[in-house]
């Protein structure tokens, strides 16, 4: 039996993030309502006394919710978030607990970025789990006050595989043009969905493979409405604050997107490992698809910080346009230099001193 579940595929794991009162739970909700029989487990992060999401959470068959309460799973990463995930593991293991999926979901007031390392650093969890995708809701009536107050707002944005953009019903067409600009200079990258009161279809952010190295490094242009009548009468919750605001954080994320034609291999190599080794603390989530001199395939890049995956996928078509175009999501990056550098990689063209 324990053999079977250790030689058993990776499970998938979503990991939704959001700040305060996005909607994370009113997501979970609806999923839970409809996702049908797969077993699902559902790792919940409290803040302090301030979250009651545990309570609020309609748990039914096949779902089994467990709660972080000491704090934020970021500062406590290596510790307490690793051991829940390793004991649910073993709970399945031992047959306790029954799931085929699960949901991390985090307090709103989280930096994903420890969350997400965790799932490439630790060898028992990078074997058994299979990070699916980061996402994000986004509140639409109060992301552009929290994007000013809340550094970790925009964190949450950068790091996106996918923005579910809320509470749009609360909102003119002025202030969602205005909304969807500002992730966009954030993140151009993730796909946005509007949905209303979590209503959505579960494919629209579950088994994204948003971590495999696919040729998909598009940038984004315009988003697209999933539901745009609630379900519900809408039941509001006004924001909670609970960091002190005062401080702005415009322009501290941003979204660079570098093309060029084909790279020299020895040289791209060079300038990802300065580039990682440099600026990786600051870099939320990059991607390339690299076309190299000599080379049919396509080369495939993409990480978190310095946790980065290197592979050749499929080859250039014959009449295709052939460019190779990074994307990388970054705090404070030196975007011009880096700019240059990317240039300087390109083959025939002179090498850097
Ligand atoms: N008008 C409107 N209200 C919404 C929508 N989505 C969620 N809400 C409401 O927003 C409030 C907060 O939603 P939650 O799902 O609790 O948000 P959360 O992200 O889990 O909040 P925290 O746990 O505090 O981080 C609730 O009262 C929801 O009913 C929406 O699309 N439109």
């Amino acid at each position: 039996m324990q053999e079977e579940m250790l030689s058993s595929p990776p499970l998938p794991v979503t990991i939704l993030t959001g700040f305060l009162g996005a909607g994370k739970t009113t997501l979970i909700n609806y999923l839970l309502a409809h996702h049908g029989d797969q077993p699902l487990a559902i790792l919940e992060n409290e803040f302090g006394a301030v979250n009651i999401d545990g309570g609020l959470l309609n748990r039914g068959d096949n779902v089994s919710v467990v709660e972080l309460s000491n704090g934020c799973v970021c500062c406590s990463v290596r510790g307490e978030f690793t051991e829940a995930l390793t004991e649910l593991l073993d709970r399945r293991l031992r047959g306790e607990l029954n799931f085929e999926r699960l949901i991390v979901e985090t307090t709103g007031l989280a930096d994903p970025a420890p969350i997400i390392q965790t799932f490439f650093v630790d060898d028992r969890l990078r074997g058994e789990l299979m990070l699916d995708a980061v996402i994000t809701l986004v509140d639409a009536e109060h992301i552009l006050k929290q994007l000013d107050e809340h550094r970790v707002a925009a964190s949450q944005i950068g790091f996106a595989d996918r923005i579910l953009l809320t509470k749009a019903d609360r909102v003119g067409t002025q202030e969602k043009e205005r909304v969807l600009q500002r992730i966009g200079q954030i993140n151009n990258k993730a796909d946005v969905f509007e949905i209303i009161q979590g209503v959505c279809p579960a494919s629209l952010w579950l088994d994204i493979r948003a971590f495999e190295l696919s040729d998909d490094v598009s940038v984004r242009e315009g988003f697209h409405i999933v539901s745009a009548s609630p379900a519900q009468p809408v039941r509001f919750q006004p924001f909670r604050a609970q960091e002190e605001a005062g401080q702005s954080w415009n322009d501290d994320i941003r979204a660079h997107v570098f093309e060029a034609g084909y790279l020299d291999l020895k040289r791209i190599g060079a300038f990802m490992e300065q580039t990682i080794e440099r600026y990786g603390n600051d870099m939320l989530r990059y991607k390339g698809v690299l076309a190299i001199d000599d080379q049919p395939q396509r080369l495939i890049v993409q990480g978190v910080h310095k946790v980065v995956g290197f592979d050749y996928g499929s080859a250039w078509g014959a009449e295709e346009a052939v460019v190779s175009r990074l994307v990388i999501i970054g705090r404070q990056l030196p975007a011009e230099a880096l700019q240059q550098a990317f240039m300087q990689t390109q083959a025939g063209s002179p090498s850097a001193s």
